[in-house]
């Protein structure tokens, strides 16, 4: 699916109008009338107070405050005073008066506002995607009585106050807090970062049905990951396609007392359709590989402890390196080499290969075009030094994938890959219960397997998000988020293939 920029939705809302077509106070009655249908076995029975500004979020308010009317709920309107309403928020007003219960304050201080009980739903229609500077004078008013409330808050479309994209210069306490917000067609890029959760709570998004031409016409730079975009980028195997056919890859994993990564590694990167698998593990830990994956080659480096040399790397379809390899010198000498004999093979990077990438900065310049790297925050800051936000944490990456030429995977809740064009794609899966050991060394040997099957980088890394995502929440279903640990993932992974094909 794709996420636009705040002003191109702008720009379909415009074209389904014209198009479709459909009048805006229809459109705007169709996405109210579908946010009316999900709240309404929600909240059923709950009294409600709706804020509603004066541009056309405040309009959806309206019409969905005249919905909650008809349906009998006691609703109590708040509305931002205003010399400027929209055509169409006007209208919704005007339709408002008609209904005999309408209760409408006009918001002009504090004494105006409504008392509230605990069983209050507040729905907050103050500002939507037409926000344009951070909130001041009685807009701010509202938005501060609303979370100081402490009552259940649903937002129409975006939390008031909150940018579309870019929230630097943003004052938090200008934006509404939500428990919910039902946001129209698109996710809006903002809920992405994990600094804005506490604004948006959990979302959902509400299809009303824009024009799916205009949808497609339009570029756009950032994407979610759903099934759609990675069952189209999956191979298919031919009934001829044998083990050879299917990528030998090599994964260089593992030290003495971290072998646990290397064997995770290696058995997701074996049950996401690898044909061959070569783990390079230290002299004295090869029994563990040979006993707890029977199905992988062991190449055996002469140093008991970690990773110093490397096969001949022309036999290899993809390479990995890093989960568990540590950072000591020895290592360091091993992975520099490493870069310099790589050629412009498929490589994914992680972990303690990153952390030493991180810590001899001349190595990012031995960086093959289109290799992988997969670092979790601290990764990534070791990398390229702190951000001041989320927003900036993407800039930044943004900047790296360019420079370098190659693909990012800011790991964390919507991981993001970042590919050198600026493209970002975000991803739709994955679980709080993901957050444990291993999850990661997971992540690369799938990434690792689609890279030996020829797939493109970018590719390898969207789709093996998406996977991994999914494997954890088929996982979760029967685990819960406190007992699922990284090998349920591995478990899960035949379930999310077949569900993804
Ligand atoms: N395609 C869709 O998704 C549809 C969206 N709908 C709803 O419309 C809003 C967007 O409406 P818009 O009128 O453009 O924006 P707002 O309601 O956010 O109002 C903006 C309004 O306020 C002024 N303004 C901007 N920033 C500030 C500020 N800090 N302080 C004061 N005033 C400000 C600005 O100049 C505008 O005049 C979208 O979110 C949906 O809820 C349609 O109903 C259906 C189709
Ligand atoms: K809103």
């Amino acid at each position: 699916m794709k996420i636009f920029p705040v002003k191109s939705i702008a720009e379909i809302d415009q074209y389904t109008i014209e198009n479709e077509p459909i009048l805006s106070i229809n459109l705007m009655e169709r996405a109210s009338r579908r946010l009316f249908d999900v709240l309404d076995p929600i909240y059923r029975n709950r009294p409600f107070v709706v804020v509603a500004g004066a541009g056309n979020n405040g309009g959806d308010a309206l019409a969905l405050s005249r919905m909650l009317l008809l349906a009998g709920y006691d609703t109590t309107i708040v509305l931002l005073k205003s010399d400027c309403l929209s055509t169409d928020t006007a209208l919704n007003l005007e339709r408002l008066k008609h209904i005999r219960q309408s209760k409408v304050i006009l918001y002009q201080s504090v004494e105006d506002l409504p008392s509230i009980t605990s069983n209050h739903v507040i729905v907050d229609g103050l500002f939507g995607s037409g926000l344009n500077r951070p909130l001041e004078g009685k807009a701010l008013e509202l938005v501060q009585w609303m979370n100081e409330l402490n009552v259940e808050i649903v937002s129409i479309d975006i939390p008031s106050g909150l940018m579309g994209e870019d929230n630097s210069g943003n004052n938090p306490e200008g934006i509404v807090k939500a428990r919910r917000t039902f946001t129209f067609q698109f996710p809006k890029l903002s809920f992405l970062f994990p600094e804005n959760h506490k604004y948006t709570g959990q979302w959902e998004i509400i299809d009303i049905g824009l024009h799916p031409e205009k949808i497609s016409e339009i570029t756009t730079s950032w994407y979610f990951i759903d099934r759609d975009i990675c069952r189209n980028l999956l191979p298919q195997r031919s009934c001829f396609d044998h083990k050879g056919t299917m990528g030998h890859t090599l994964l260089i994993a593992g030290s003495y007392g971290k072998m646990g990564a290397a064997v995770l590694s290696a058995r997701a990167c074996l049950k996401s359709g690898t044909g061959l698998l070569t783990v390079q593990v230290p002299h004295d830990t090869c029994q563990i590989m040979h006993a707890a994956v029977p199905e992988a080659m062991v190449n055996i480096d002469r140093s008991d402890l970690m990773f110093t040399e490397f096969p001949n790397l022309s036999t290899f379809s993809a390479i990995g390196v890093g989960p568990g390899i540590g950072i000591r010198s020895n290592a360091v000498k091993a992975l520099d080499a490493l870069l310099d004999s790589i050629g412009d093979r498929p490589l994914i990077l992680d972990a303690d290969a990153i952390n030493i990438i991180a810590q001899n900065p001349h190595m990012k310049e031995k960086l093959p075009p289109g290799a992988i790297l997969t670092p979790h925050p601290g990764e990534f800051k070791r990398l390229v030094g702190e951000w001041d936000n989320d927003f900036e944490r993407l800039e930044k990456a943004k900047e790296f994938a360019a420079q370098h030429k190659v693909i990012l995977v800011l790991k964390g809740a919507y991981t993001t890959v970042v590919l050198p064009s600026g493209v970002c794609y975000f991803n739709s899966t994955g679980n709080p219960g993901m957050a444990t050991a291993g999850s990661g060394d997971v992540l690369t040997g799938i990434i690792l397997a689609m890279l030996g099957r020829k797939m493109d980088a970018w590719k390898a890394a969207v789709a093996g998000v998406y996977i991994h995502g999914l494997a954890g929440d088929i996982a979760c279903e029967t685990e819960g988020e406190e007992a699922l640990i990284a090998s349920d993932i591995i478990s899960s992974l035949g379930k999310a293939f077949i569900n993804t094909k």
